[in-house]
């Protein structure tokens, strides 16, 4: 089989560790591919290391399992109507790699990277018939509707209470009646596609046959008086303005954790301050409309936004066009409410949970399931609109205070006819008034893909919140006034619209404001914590305030919903295992002990004498490791001296080494988070320095089995049902993708987005790397720093490993990272 053969290129690993297969001659650019699916080149993901798909972390096995994830996912994308199925790639991935195979396509369908969306050939794949337990999903927004299908999908039972007559939540595309029937799609909420490389909706879209329009960059600025804006000085300011950011973002790098407590703007305006006097009043003008485009990229206030993390979300920004889809967003969102059980107008006002399941009160009515998923916005959370028995986490409730929800607003307008030229998308204008920078800044044509006459006007800042209760008869007269004063001197008359719609998104009580971002105080840790669930596994959340890497977006929300599923699916199956465990007596301790002597078969990490296997039901600070100390045979520790002995520890260490002598191979044990776990795989110097921090800098106690307790029950029986899941073969299946980023700017984006770069991003495509390769390589960067920061390997085999795969152009990427970021040169050299 041409293309297909297998290189060799180490001896010493056994099984499908030894040898680097070859799939295809398009490693590099399906690696791209996946990279735009957010997976990073050449490490696992957490997610996937979690998931236990590999048997050691670093190392040759990793190496193929990347290229066969890699190769399935690019397989998928080629024809994202289609359901891949397993047996398309058994021709091209040698028969030794089949267990691989078997855990990269299981991995990727259960969390929807691959056969997500609406297509015929996806929607055949819904069980008729509910096998599993009652699940409420609470709000039809994307990530509601996204949830509620993979749920379905894998069996459950779902029901979705939606508090509007509506589904999509902030999508929300207004049919608009225009002069003779026509009728033109307004995108009132959510409307841009923030880069398509890999976006979920983008898939959707393709799914349902609809071309994406690429936003145009041109964006014409026009004065106050409505002259157009001299295009030099246009971009003089602009140039200076991204310059300022850049100040900023250098500024917080040598403030360190102080910048936490500082806000963007107040950075930003020392700087103008110190600048200011050198500039005209129509630089500042200008000045000003960028400050309010940034108020607007970020829904919030630039005086509350965090200098130290506004733009934390920038590495996984989705690469590609932004773009807007023809006839709305509300197309998707019709097609995923597509038979979704959603009940209209039950807005939820309490939920209860516990160990037994949920109860949601909706409109007088109470819901009982086994499990629930709260995708209500921040703004609902923040006004404490939903009271919760018992009540949330504090570490909860304090990200929700500390998170940011900012607020934007829309007035759409149809005319009777299009006045305005069609070669544009955007145009802006500059307001006399600092305060009132965001009112009306920026306008959006939409005519030639909403169907009709259709124009758009955005209010961003502080305007935002003034626009709330403008009467809008007067929000339209200033409005036209603009519009006036820029095309009438041109000799265009400018009509009266048709119909106009302004949204009030501060005061609609299904959203209390527009999306997240990281106010001052907050970091994006307080996604992470959004996204915990509670309850041991009755609660979860999903929504777009709470995924660190792309908030505030449409394809955030959607993407938070398919992780949420597959986090539910997962302790229904841990509760299922642990019924049976009870139910079935003979499942003693003793075939408790074999249970785990099988699971420690193919440990998560092994390292000297330690072996580790992760579970995936609690996040740290909670154990969710259990670590095996083997001793006897294999371990060669040496004397300790006396002080060891005062550690409780110590009298265990002189039996184990009394079994050393015997030549016995002892097992003890001790649960750990999987922090402690990483930590310890990060000691040097043998085991005894490792058995010596294991017992003195973490504090840990090593038992027997026996004495591990209750609490390694659950951890044991996670771990077994997520192994038996990979397993078994696939029936139920589903959505969804990855990806890379959030919203940024309309117009003027590119502006937005090189500024938001800054530090690593300029500096890499500056050293003249193709825009793509400066997109990978500021993503492994940042994998990089989070494999540092936890997951990297250290093992040095996997250098080799790695360069083989590394060594098409891609490869460059890599040395150029590792410039790039110190840290990462540690930990591969
Ligand atoms: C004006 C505006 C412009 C935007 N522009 C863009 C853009 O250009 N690009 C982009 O990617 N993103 C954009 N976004 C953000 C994007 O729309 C959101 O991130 C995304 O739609 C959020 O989806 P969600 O499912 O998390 O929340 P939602 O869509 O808000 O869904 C939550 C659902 O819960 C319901 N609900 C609330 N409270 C209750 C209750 N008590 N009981 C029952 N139901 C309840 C709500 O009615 C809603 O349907 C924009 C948002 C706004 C408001």
């Amino acid at each position: 089989m041409p293309g297909n053969t297998i290189t060799s290129t180490s001896s010493n690993v056994p099984d499908v560790g030894d040898e680097i297969i070859v799939i295809n001659k398009e490693a590099t650019s399906e690696a791209l591919l996946a990279l735009s699916a957010g997976f990073p080149a050449d490490i696992l993901t957490e997610e996937e290391i979690d998931a236990g798909v590999v048997h050691t972390v670093g190392g040759i096995e990793q190496v193929n399992y990347i290229l066969i994830r890699n190769h399935i996912i690019t397989k998928w994308r080629e024809n994202v109507n289609d359901w891949v199925t397993k047996d398309m790639f058994t021709d091209v991935i040698p028969p030794q790699c089949s267990a691989l195979l078997d855990r990269a396509y299981n991995y990727l369908v259960s969390r929807g990277y691959i056969n997500f969306g609406v297509s015929s050939a996806i929607k055949e794949r819904m069980p008729a018939e509910p096998s599993k337990s009652n699940v409420i999903v609470i709000g039809a927004g994307l990530a509601g509707l996204a949830a509620a299908r993979q749920l379905m999908k894998f069996g459950f039972k779902v029901i979705v209470l939606e508090g509007r007559k509506r589904a999509g939540g902030r999508v929300y595309t207004r049919k608009m009646e225009g002069a003779n029937r026509v009728s033109a799609a307004a995108d009132l909420g959510g409307t841009v596609l923030t880069g398509t490389l890999g976006n979920p909706l983008g898939i959707l879209a393709r799914q349902l046959g609809i071309s994406l329009h690429k936003i145009r960059d041109k964006c014409p600025l026009y004065r106050i008086d409505g002259s157009p804006v001299d295009p030099e000085l246009d971009l003089k300011v602009e140039t200076a303005f991204n310059r300022l950011l850049e100040k900023a973002s250098r500024l917080r790098q040598l403030m360190g954790d102080v910048s936490m407590d500082v806000s963007l703007g107040a950075a930003l305006e020392t700087f103008r301050q110190v600048y200011g006097d050198a500039v005209t009043d129509e630089e500042m003008g200008l000045f000003n409309w960028h400050l309010a485009n940034l108020e607007y990229a970020n829904a919030g206030l630039l005086s509350k936004l965090s200098l130290a993390f506004w733009d934390q979300d920038d590495p996984f920004d989705m690469g590609g066009d932004h773009c807007f889809m023809p006839g709305g967003n509300g197309q998707v969102v019709q097609a995923l409410a597509e038979n979704v059980n959603i009940l209209y107008e039950k807005t939820v006002t309490a939920i209860q949970y516990g160990s037994d399941g949920v109860q949601v009160v909706a409109g007088g009515q109470v819901f009982q399931g086994d499990m629930a998923l709260c995708t209500v916005p921040l703004g609902v959370l923040k006004n404490g609109s939903i009271k919760f028995v018992p009540e949330l986490p504090q570490r909860k409730l304090d990200s929700i205070k500390r998170l940011g929800f900012g607020l934007l607003n829309k007035v759409a307008m149809v005319f009777p006819y299009v006045f305005w030229s069609t070669e544009l998308d955007t145009f802006g204008h500059l307001s006399e008034d600092k305060s009132r920078r965001g009112e009306f800044f920026l306008f959006y044509s939409y005519a030639t893909l909403s169907g009709g006459p259709l124009l758009m006007t955005l209010v961003a800042g502080e305007a935002a919140h003034e626009f709330e209760t403008m009467p809008p008869t007067d929000a339209v007269t200033r409005v036209i006034k603009i519009l006036k004063g820029i095309f009438e001197p041109q000799g265009i008359n400018v009509p009266e619209p048709l119909q106009t719609v302004c949204t009030r998104w501060g005061s609609d009580s299904f959203s209390l404001g527009a999306y997240s971002n990281v106010a001052v105080g907050a970091s994006g840790d307080d996604y992470d914590i959004l996204a915990e669930n509670v309850g041991d596994g009755r609660l979860f959340f999903a929504g777009e305030a709470t995924t660190r890497r792309y908030p505030a977006t449409m394809h955030g929300a959607y993407l938070s919903g398919l992780r949420e599923a597959a986090k539910m699916e997962h302790y229904a199956n841990i509760r299922a295992l642990k019924l049976k465990v009870h139910r079935e007596p003979s499942m003693s301790a003793h075939s408790c002990a074999s249970l785990l002597a099988d699971l420690f078969r193919e440990p998560d990490l092994e390292f000297g004498s330690f072996s580790i296997i992760f579970s995936k039901i609690k996040a740290d600070p909670q154990p969710s490791a259990i670590l095996r100390v083997t001793i006897g045979e294999r371990p060669k520790m040496k004397e300790r001296s006396k002080e060891d002995h005062q550690h409780s520890n110590k009298l265990l260490f002189q039996q184990l080494k009394s079994h050393f002598n015997q030549q016995q191979q002892l097992y003890v044990y001790t649960l750990l988070t999987k922090h402690q776990a990483l930590e310890l795989r990060e000691v040097r110097g043998g085991d005894e320095i490792r058995f010596r921090y294991l017992c003195e800098n973490l504090g840990v106690k090593l038992v027997g089995r026996k004495g591990l307790g209750p609490s390694a029950e659950l951890i044991i029986a996670s771990i077994q049902s997520e192994r038996g899941k990979q397993r078994s073969a696939l029936n139920s299946r589903s959505l969804k993708s990855g990806l890379i980023k959030p919203r940024t700017t309309i117009m003027k984006q590119k502006i937005v987005r090189r500024a938001k770069i800054l530090g690593n991003r300029v500096a890499l495509s500056s050293n003249g790397l193709p825009q793509e390769a400066g997109m990978v390589s500021s993503a492994i960067t940042s994998s990089r720093l989070s494999a540092v920061n936890g997951i990297g390997t250290s093992n040095p085999q996997i250098s080799g490993a790695a360069n083989q795969f590394t060594s098409r152009p891609i490869n460059q990427v890599y040395h150029f990272c590792y410039l790039h970021s110190p840290k990462s040169a540690m930990c591969w050299k």
